[in-house]
């Protein structure tokens, strides 16, 4: 039976005798998945932010070049080509910015670096990326209380880890873009494949009619150890039975909890593995995009739950871990990784399908 995602009114934030915690607490311990309404940021805020998005994904191969992902921090753009030397498709672009463009803190050398943001889409860009992060930081800066709460911690337990006025903020807004698919094709892989994030929680922005995001309920529920690996997001690949649909609600933001959230809960709150299915049957077959903003602990902030269930680990570790462990899918000479990921696409039931889908996989 597909699972019913929750939905979580956040106007209700002030009134704190509400049943927002407890259901809070249900939501991210049954489903990870969620989406939350009565937010307060405005439809013509993320419209904007969706379009200052495209107005980097327009510039020139050539421009974009320079702003080249950084496996450290999960900053920077990731071309179609990139992405198929990991993936083996040319279905996801992908770039991310954060509090200070792809700047911000270096953990290795232990200095700032200031701020680095793409110069050809001038000052009014940064800011309205700046605005949006705020706004987002904002919307989820209240879920973690609701969430502290929910915990036995006290309400404001995540915002000296979080401070999104901290050189050492690593907390980003990103971009998926997946480009349209022929209206012939018949079978693809995931435009994503399934993977758990590595953050604290995730808030998805979804446009207005979009379909194929979805979570596999039963995987986050098993007691798997290696779910709670640093890096998992990119190495532990999802055997699901069944997926449920995530399609955007009006005026909702979807939140998931991450990796690192359920390392800090020991494991209470689940980081439930997702992926984004290519369109299939009635399923608009256009540009897909989506706009996460992913809430990291500061870099050099260590965090363990309670319970000591798992080692301590820093908001570097989570990130850089996951980021390099990405890169490292490059140098994957027999494709294992790209097998795993793709391997349970809607079940081809033709032998032509079954040809389609291997060329499709392994295509370069
Ligand atoms: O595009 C989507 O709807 C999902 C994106 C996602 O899971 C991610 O960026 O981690
Ligand atoms: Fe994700």
């Amino acid at each position: 039976m597909p699972r019913q995602i929750p939905t979580i009114d956040l106007s209700k934030f002030d009134d704190l005798q509400s049943d927002l915690v407890l259901e809070l607490y249900k939501a991210a311990t049954e489903v990870g998945f969620f989406y939350v309404e009565g937010h307060g940021i405005k439809e013509a805020a993320i419209d904007r932010a969706f379009a200052a998005g495209q107005r980097f994904q327009l510039l020139s191969e050539a421009a974009k070049s320079q702003y080249k992902f950084l496996p450290d921090r999960y900053l920077g753009w990731r071309s179609q080509e990139d992405l198929c030397s990991v993936t083996g498709n040319k279905l996801w672009e992908w770039a991310s910015f954060g509090r200070y463009g792809m700047g911000g803190y270096d953990c290795r050398k232990q200095v700032f670096l200031g701020e680095s943001w793409p110069l050809e889409l001038g000052e009014g860009w940064r800011n309205e990326c700046l605005d949006i992060q705020k706004q987002m930081h904002a919307v989820a800066s209240k879920l973690l209380q609701g969430i502290a709460l929910a915990l036995g911690r006290e309400q404001q337990f995540f915002e000296e880890p979080l401070d999104f006025d901290s050189e050492e903020n690593p907390s980003f807004m990103a971009w998926n873009w997946y480009p349209a698919v022929d209206e012939q094709a018949s079978l693809l892989p995931p435009r994503l494949h399934g993977h758990a994030d590595m953050d604290l929680i995730t808030l998805l922005f979804q446009r207005a009619g979009d379909v194929g995001l979805e979570i596999a309920p039963g995987n986050e529920v098993e007691e798997n150890p290696e779910l709670h690996k640093v890096g998992n997001a990119w190495n532990t690949i999802p055997v699901a039975k069944e997926w449920t649909p995530v399609d955007a609600q009006p005026g909702c933001i979807v939140v998931n909890i991450g990796d690192g959230l359920a390392w800090w809960s020991d494991g209470i709150l689940k980081s439930t593995y997702h992926r984004v299915r290519s369109p299939v049957g009635s399923d608009p077959k256009g540009v897909r995009v989506s706009m996460p903003y992913f809430v990291n602990p500061k870099l050099n902030y260590q965090f363990q739950g309670p319970g000591k269930k798992f080692p301590p680990v820093s908001g570097f570790e989570l990130l850089s871990k996951t980021g390099n462990a990405y890169e490292a899918r490059k140098n994957d000479p027999e494709g294992k990784w790209k097998k795993q990921a793709y391997q349970q696409i809607q079940e081809p039931t033709t032998f032509q399908q079954v040809e389609a889908l291997d060329n499709a996989v392994t295509a370069n």
